[in-house]
């Protein structure tokens, strides 16, 4: 059965979508296994020791007791876990021992890994497991000999013959709330003041900052409000997200419609819905405006428009599974190439629907403006499957159901996940002045697990088997 998920287009009736591509993240699996694993009986080829002590951690004793066993089918020695729920697991041994995290084998601290490959053997030998307290402990045959004792959750998840688990959740753990016009009606929104430590104090402001930074994940956009209309007070903000990314144009910028840079933002043309910096093998994960002034009258237009790629790429899906394969196959170019002393242009294409390796859509990489002469290693065929498709892609991107104009004013800033959410700009006359930055993709989900970690560790314990996934 493959997961489904709920589609809340927010004010909309909800849109169930069943994931035949596992297009959509979905609520994830529990890390600890959701079944008791079965006592283990005795195995012929290996002494096994179980304990018969109930074990310390009600949670544990749901999964105490699992089977271990010593096999060796394919030529290097494995072991054999076995689940109440069926299937059982095995591990090369080699495998197992690489992966072991004792504090000589992986740094407490530095989360790193301080065994190299020379002494993991193909055919490391185990001399005895144990099963306790819902733990697999293994004495290695090893000169010197050498203890590991791995985590049945851990076992769970790591799983690989058969896989048990889908990993994606391990990181984020959040389902995704697609919207489309309609969103208007209550846009995520937080208040500048939840955010700042000197005004909140320290432990409310990082809570405030996880509340922020789930809604960005959530919807792919939030609205702060009440900030003070500076560049200063803006900078301050971006950074209680993460570090600053500088580029081309600069870390923190504060621009007008002054074609101070080679690039259709600083003019007064309407821009078309667009990630930015598609033309960056990884481009920014964050987009942050504040619009700082437009006196309007007598200034005219400069709405903002935001579009949300992973409901549009769910529409087109939905109505045209092939024009989906298509835009999630074809690698796309893009460059930036009008400021002098910059060509940008990635080594490596990206497609417009870029999937994670569990199939699921990941990134959205839309610019219209910067996309470089097509067809490279493509056939006659893609070409007309290409167009086709992106047609029918930036129509829907078009459509009213899909666009959320909003009008920005001084004291309220959007922060936009790049990687999902479109962004573009009526036309406008008259000064405007907006201001902002860029934040990477992996810095702002690095501090929103990191306060993740921080809440969850004041209930639980942390430990070193939670990380490097
Ligand atoms: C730096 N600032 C955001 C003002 C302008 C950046 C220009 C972005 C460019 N059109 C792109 O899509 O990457
Ligand atoms: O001026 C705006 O509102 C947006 C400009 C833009 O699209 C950009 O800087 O990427």
């Amino acid at each position: 059965m493959l997961p489904t998920r709920i589609l809340k287009a927010a004010g909309n009736t909800a849109l169930r979508a069943r994931a035949p591509g596992r297009l959509l993240r979905n609520a994830q699996q529990p890390l600890v296994p959701s079944v008791p694993v079965r006592m283990a009986s005795q195995s012929p080829s290996v002494r096994l020791l179980h304990s018969t002590t109930p074990s310390k951690n009600k949670a544990q004793d749901a999964i105490w007791g699992a089977t271990a066993s010593l096999s060796g089918t394919s030529g290097s020695p494995q072991i054999v876990i076995n689940w109440a729920d069926g299937p059982a697991s095995t591990f090369d041994t080699q495998y197992l021992y690489d992966h072991c995290r004792c504090p000589s084998c992986f740094h407490p601290k530095t989360k790193q890994r301080l065994k190299t490959l020379g002494p993991v053997a193909s055919d490391v030998a185990v001399s005895a497991i144990e099963v306790k307290d819902g733990q697999l402990h293994v004495s290695w045959n090893t000169a010197p000999g050498h203890e590991s004792s791995f985590p049945l959750s851990f076992l769970r998840q790591a799983s690989y013959d058969p896989p048990l688990a889908d990993r994606f959740g391990l990181l984020d753990q959040t389902p995704q709330t697609f919207w489309g016009s309609t969103i208007a009606a209550k846009p995520p929104t937080v208040t500048y003041d939840s955010v700042m430590p000197n005004i909140a104090g320290e432990d409310v402001a990082e809570n405030g900052v996880l509340d922020w930074l789930n809604k960005v994940y959530e919807f792919g956009f939030c609205f702060v409000t009440g900030v003070p209309a500076t560049g200063e007070a803006t900078e301050e903000l971006i950074r209680r997200m993460g570090h600053i990314r500088e580029t081309h144009y600069g870390g923190f910028w504060d621009f007008t419609a002054d074609m101070s840079k080679g690039d259709l933002a600083y003019s007064n043309l309407a821009l078309p819905a667009h990630t930015d910096t598609a033309y960056f093998t990884d481009p920014a994960g964050l987009q942050i405006f504040h619009c700082l002034s437009h006196l309007s009258p007598p200034g005219t237009g400069g709405e903002t428009l935001l579009v949300d790629a992973f409901y549009v790429a769910s529409q087109l899906r939905e109505r045209n599974p092939e024009a989906f394969e298509t835009l999630a196959r074809l690698p796309v170019p893009f460059h930036a190439s009008g400021n002098e002393g910059t060509i940008l242009r990635p080594p490596i294409d990206q497609p417009v629907l870029r999937l994670d390796q569990h199939g699921l859509l990941a990134q959205a990489r839309w610019n219209n403006e910067d996309r470089c002469v097509l067809g490279d290693k493509w056939t006659p065929q893609d070409i007309t499957q290409w167009y086709d498709a992106a047609r029918l892609f930036e129509s829907i991107c078009t459509s009213p159901e899909a666009e959320y104009w909003v009008k920005l004013k001084p004291g309220t800033v959007v922060v936009i996940d790049n990687w999902r959410v479109m962004h573009g700009r009526a036309a406008f006359t008259g000064q405007r002045r907006m201001c902002g930055a860029y934040v990477g993709a992996d810095d702002w989900k690095s501090r929103r697990r990191a306060l993740k970690k921080v809440q969850q560790q004041k209930t639980g314990e942390d430990d070193v088997w939670r990380y490097g996934w």
